[in-house]
């Protein structure tokens, strides 16, 4: 059992109290008891010596009348019981009642509160008689037991009043231990604001002030403390570079965003997207340009969509923004379209331009999954789409878009095995002159003939072979082999005056292309100016300063340049004079649309102005109808290709083919 601090003190003052003033009662009483005694023996002693000397006066006369008369009164005196006179044999001459004269003396018992006092009365011879008297001391005792039964309760009360005052004393002690206690059991809780009153200069006063001090000091050390734990959470959970939401933080809010919206039945929507090419940034400028690049895109993101949504930096160039509380799926395709919008204002950034753009993939909560996990899984898959479809665009998830991520999973695996299995192999589409109907040249086009998947086209594999980094050894293959075939044509006696070769972007930016040009043409013995290299106008746009520097290099070598795609980008006259090249291919797209009264078509004539203007030799591509052909040259074009003249051949069919002659 544990008795508290408080009745500790009280029970110590009572002990104290008690161990102090009852031998100082006792003492007290003791004192006075035998003060009365004293007093009382003397009165006796007193007594004692005047009956003596009247018991002698009547023993001498042999006359005891006088002494008996004496004495007799002090039988009713309740100080002396009885006075015996004997004389000296012995026997009783005066009494008071009720002792017999004439007898002995009778036997003297000890009564309480009584005592016997004799006194031997002699004269100078011999012994006369003696004298008794017994005293009663019932007085006095009586009067102690009045004195102890006034001065116990009295002594009690003292006692009593002195517990209290320990008690009093003892709490007024533990009411402030006691605040000092309920001050530091709340700041275990974690109370670090708590202080306690000082009051009074002692030494609880100087423990409540080393109190307050340690709260004090301790309370600094946890705000450093919190503020660390801060810091490492805020670390944790954001993207060092641009400062944004990172993963984990992004699953979290996503997480909490899909219950809530799940509580209050509410639409979600997850964009997922990249930057297209991003790759090439990092691989032609560096990481520290790259970074710089995303530090710009997550500030104008943050800056476009601050308002409503969650942005996080998953990782690489890939951005998730999370829309919460959508009222319809089109408010999600509206921020896809900001964000798309955004990224068309060219970048400047670490002294360079960038024309930047972005694939998106769009999934909605409840209707494409019901956790972050499947919706960001989804989300990927249709951005996935949204590149395949030509990138700079949005896609919203469909099921059917899983199945077909799968079946580009496994083009990818088989794709890298396809040249060591010869399941490659290059067609030739001849280019033809608009005036003469002569070959003037041939474009290698890829063919992936596959074991399990049959031809497959290359504007379902190039772009697979791109995005996994395969285009590299695929597209040094293609080189070799087209250059080979040409020298080959060439030794057999044919009159092809060249061959176009596509070069994806990838090519340009990851690998010295000057270098491996340079060295295919000394491998294989083709004249520079045999080759042809297409470089789409997509690629340059993303960076015109080192895409004129490459084509010069290229250019250098001997071998001419062709812009493919032509007229699909964002061309501006700004940046073709500036460029290193020979020829505009005008994209099918605009060829197809000759003899419409679409801009299209008219779009495919100011091409050709624009070619003349700037010198360029331009071909037509996708050229299938004769009236395209005749358009075209009536415009000015030099050089058509489509399927008017011939589709991509196989090298052994096309000596067949030529010369054309299919002009009217
Ligand atoms: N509708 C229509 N189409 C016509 C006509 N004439 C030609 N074409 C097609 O237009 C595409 C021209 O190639 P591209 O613009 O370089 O577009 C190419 C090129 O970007 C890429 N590609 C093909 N082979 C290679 C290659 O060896 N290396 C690289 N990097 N890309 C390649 O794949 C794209 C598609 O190639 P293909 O399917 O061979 O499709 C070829 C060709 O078959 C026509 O009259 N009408």
């Amino acid at each position: 059992m544990t008795i508290s601090l408080k009745y500790r003190i009280a029970l110590v003052v009572f002990v104290l109290q008690v161990a102090i003033f009852s031998p100082l009662l006792w003492f007290t009483f003791t004192a006075y008891r035998d003060a009365d005694l004293q007093q009382l023996q003397t009165r006796e002693d007193v007594f004692m010596r005047l009956v003596s000397q009247l018991g002698r006066k009547a023993l001498l006369t042999a006359e005891p009348t006088d002494f008996q008369l004496f004495i007799a009164p002090f039988s009713k005196d309740s100080h002396i019981n009885r006075i015996i006179l004997l004389n000296q044999s012995g026997i009783v001459v005066a009494s008071t009642a009720p002792v017999d004269l004439g007898g002995p003396l009778p036997v003297q018992k000890n009564e309480r509160n009584t005592v016997w006092k004799t006194s031997e009365i002699a004269n100078a011879t011999e012994q006369l008689g003696a004298i008794t008297v017994h005293f009663s001391r019932a007085e006095l005792d009586k009067k102690v037991e009045a004195l102890v039964k006034r001065g116990i309760p009295i002594a009690v009360a003292g006692i009593i009043l002195s517990a209290l005052v320990g008690l009093g004393l003892g709490s007024l002690l533990t009411r402030r231990l006691k605040a000092l206690e309920q001050a530091t059991r709340r700041m275990g809780a974690g109370d670090m604001e708590v202080t306690v009153a000082i009051s009074g200069n002692d030494e609880v006063a100087h423990l409540a002030q080393v109190f307050n001090e340690m709260s004090g000091s301790l309370r600094s050390q946890f705000d450093e403390l919190q503020q660390v734990q801060q810091e490492l959470s805020f670390q944790a959970q954001h993207d060092p570079l641009t400062g944004l939401p990172n993963r984990l933080l992004f699953d979290l809010r996503c997480s909490q965003a899909i219950a809530t919206a799940r509580q209050h039945k509410q639409l979600l929507a997850l964009l997922f997207f990249d930057l297209d090419h991003f790759k090439n940034i990092n691989d032609s400028y560096g990481h520290q340009v790259g970074d710089a690049v995303l530090r710009c895109v997550a500030a104008r993101l943050t800056m476009a969509l601050k308002d409503h949504n969650l942005i996080a930096r998953l990782g690489g160039d890939e951005f998730c923004v999370l829309i919460e509380q959508l009222e319809q799926e089109q408010e999600a395709a509206a921020v896809a379209e900001s964000v798309l919008h955004m990224l068309t204002v060219p970048l400047e950034c670490e002294q360079h331009e960038f024309f930047l753009s972005a694939s998106i993939g769009i999934c909605l909560y409840p209707r494409d999954g019901d956790d972050e996990v499947r919706l960001l899984r989804n989300a990927d898959t249709a951005m996935y789409r949204a590149k395949a479809a030509g990138r700079g665009g949005y896609r919203f998830y469909s099921h059917e878009q899983t199945s077909s991520v799968q079946e580009r999973t496994s083009l990818e695996q088989r794709l890298r095995k396809a040249i060591e299995r010869g399941e490659l192999r290059l067609n030739y589409q001849p280019q033809v002159c608009l005036t003469t109907g002569n070959l003037v040249g041939v474009e290698a086009l890829a063919r992936w003939s596959s074991p399990e998947f049959g031809l497959v086209a290359p504007e379902k594999f190039i772009p697979i072979a791109e995005e996994s980094g395969q285009i590299l050894a695929m597209g040094e293959w293609i080189l070799d082999d087209a250059c080979r075939q040409m020298q080959k044509w060439r030794r057999d006696g044919s009159t092809i005056p060249r061959v176009a070769v596509n070069l994806s972007a990838l090519q340009i930016q990851r690998s010295d292309i000057a270098t491996l040009v340079r060295r295919t043409l000394d491998s294989t013995g083709l004249p520079a100016n045999c080759l042809e290299l297409e470089i789409t106008e997509g690629y340059i746009l993303q960076d015109a300063d080192r895409a004129v520097a490459v084509l010069q290099q290229l250019r250098d070598l001997g071998v001419s340049i062709a812009i493919d795609d032509f007229g699909t980008g964002f061309s501006s006259l700004s940046y073709l004079h500036r460029l290193p090249i020979d020829r505009l291919k005008i994209d099918k797209s605009f060829v197809q649309e000759i003899g419409s009264t679409s801009r299209a078509a008219q779009v495919a004539q100011a091409v050709v102005s624009l070619g003349k203007t700037l010198g360029l030799s331009i071909i037509g591509e996708g050229v299938e109808q004769l009236h395209h052909a005749n358009a075209l040259r009536e415009w000015g074009c030099h050089e058509g290709q489509g399927f008017l003249y011939a589709p991509a051949l196989a090298p052994d069919q096309l000596h067949l083919l030529a010369p054309f002659k299919r002009l009217p």
